[in-house]
Order: structure tokens, then sequence, then C-alpha cells
């Protein structure tokens, strides 16, 4: 049996603003980082130990990442940033709030937005400023890997080589794995994992800060899952994430 970790960053600055965020490089906010610290007092009291970590190319993911390994004295295992972790890209409404375009264009078209599987926000021009070109994360990357928008889709088409050529071979090899990434690139992995259908997958959302545990078989198949940490405050922080597309 195999334990693997993944852990959505804690609270960033664009959270807090309720803003689409996608590749924007936002830090954490006082709370995300207390958030990440208590995520790492957890897993230490949990008894759990890590031999590599993957996290994304952006701040916000590698910070929490930093604080949690710090908090378990383990800065020194092997990281791996891979932009495949990134959050899903949000096209042109990253740095929009998320209610005022729910009033806008009504509350259902932000969830189908957010949520749905194949929609994707309108693309970035590519003169856009937003657009991450010019980057150094993305320097080695051909322009046409680099996106203007995604959907969940294609967040799963960018994501899966990497479980499958990287974190499923360490996996077997033993290694005890955690990942600290986004919102979307978790849906997108747990979508793989646990086989949710494109329907059901506008249901899930994942919380700022809170370990999620899966215990994979020997076929890495997902036996059970489960969040470490007080259930009423993983309940709240989901009320939280799945509210931030409300009007109001
Ligand atoms: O804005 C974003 O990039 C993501 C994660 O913060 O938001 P959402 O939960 O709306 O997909």
């Amino acid at each position: 049996m195999h334990k693997i970790v993944f852990m959505r960053h804690g609270q960033s600055i664009w959270n807090y603003e309720n803003r689409f965020t996608g590749w924007t490089d936002v830090d954490l906010t006082e709370r995300g980082k207390r958030e990440a610290r208590a995520a790492g007092r957890i897993l230490r009291e949990a008894g759990f130990e890590f031999d590599l970590a993957y996290t994304s190319v952006l701040k916000r993911a590698i910070r929490t990442l930093w604080i949690v390994l710090d908090e378990m004295d383990a800065m020194w295992i092997p990281v791996v940033c891979d932009w495949r972790l990134n959050e899903r890209h949000y096209g042109a409404l990253q740095g929009l709030n998320k209610a005022e375009t729910a009033r806008k264009y009504g509350e259902h078209q932000v969830h189908m937005l957010r949520r749905s599987y194949e929609t994707a926000a309108e693309p970035l021009l590519p003169g856009d400023p937003r657009t991450s070109y010019n980057e150094p994360a993305y320097a080695f990357l051909p322009k046409e890997k680099i996106p203007l928008t995604e959907s969940l889709k294609d967040t799963v088409a960018r994501a899966k080589p990497l479980w499958f050529d990287s974190i499923a071979p360490e996996i077997r090899k033993g290694k005890r794995i955690l990942i600290a990434a986004h919102g979307n690139s978790l849906r997108a992995l747990i979508k793989e994992l646990d086989n949710i259908s494109d329907k059901d997958i506008a249901l899930l959302n994942i919380p700022t800060g809170q370990p999620l545990v899966y215990e994979l078989d020997d076929d890495l198949k997902p036996v059970r899952h489960y969040y470490l940490g007080d259930p009423a405050k993983i309940a709240e922080a989901l009320q939280e994430v799945a509210a931030q597309g409300n009007a109001s």
C-alpha cells in the first residue's frame, strides 16, 4: 500500500481579494502562511515523513511547500518544481473579481467557468501583458505550450504525463510523496486517479492548506482518501471555496 499527500497552497492574496488567479504569480497572505504551518504541524503530528516533493512553478504553492517542510524539519528532501502542476490558466478572467463577474454574467456561468470540465475562459490576446511568454520560469518551453487559457480538460492533458512519467514511477519505487499544488491542477489529478466523470468533477472543490491523503494499492488505484485535521474546519474551508463564485 502506498500513501500520497496532496495539498492545495494556503490562502493567496488573490484568494483573499476573490480574483481569478490562474498563472498569475501572487504570494500567500499571512493567513495562507499560517495555514501552511498548521498543515505541516498536522502532518508531523500524524507521523508523516516524505522522501520527495512536487510543486508548481508558482510561488504560492512553492512557499506553502517550504513552510510545510520547514515545520516538518524536512527542508532537505528533493523538490521538483514543474509547470505542469501550475493552476489551470484562467485566460482573460485573470485578475477579475469573481463576485463582480457573477453579477455581470450570472452565478451559473461563473460556476461553469470555474468547475465544468470543458469550459475555458476567453483566451488572453497574445500581446496582453498578462501572458506568461516573458517569464523566466517558462523560458525553456516552446511558445505554443504556454497557454492563453485552459479548461480543466486541458489541465488534465498537461498534468497527466507528469503523473505517469515521473510521480507514479517514484511511488512504485516506494517514495513517500507530497504534492503542493493548486485547486484545479489537483482536481485534474484527482479526476484521473478516482476516475470521476466529466459531469461529477464540477462538484469537487479543494480547500486551501488542508493535507489530503490518498492510499493507493499496488496498481496505484485509490483505496481510500481523507483530509487530515479538524473536519469542521475543512467543511468551512470547502464552503468558502464554493462560495467564491457567488454574486454577493
Ligand atoms: O482563481 C484561481 O486560479 C482558482 C484558484 O484560486 O480559482 P477557482 O477556485 O475559482 O477555480
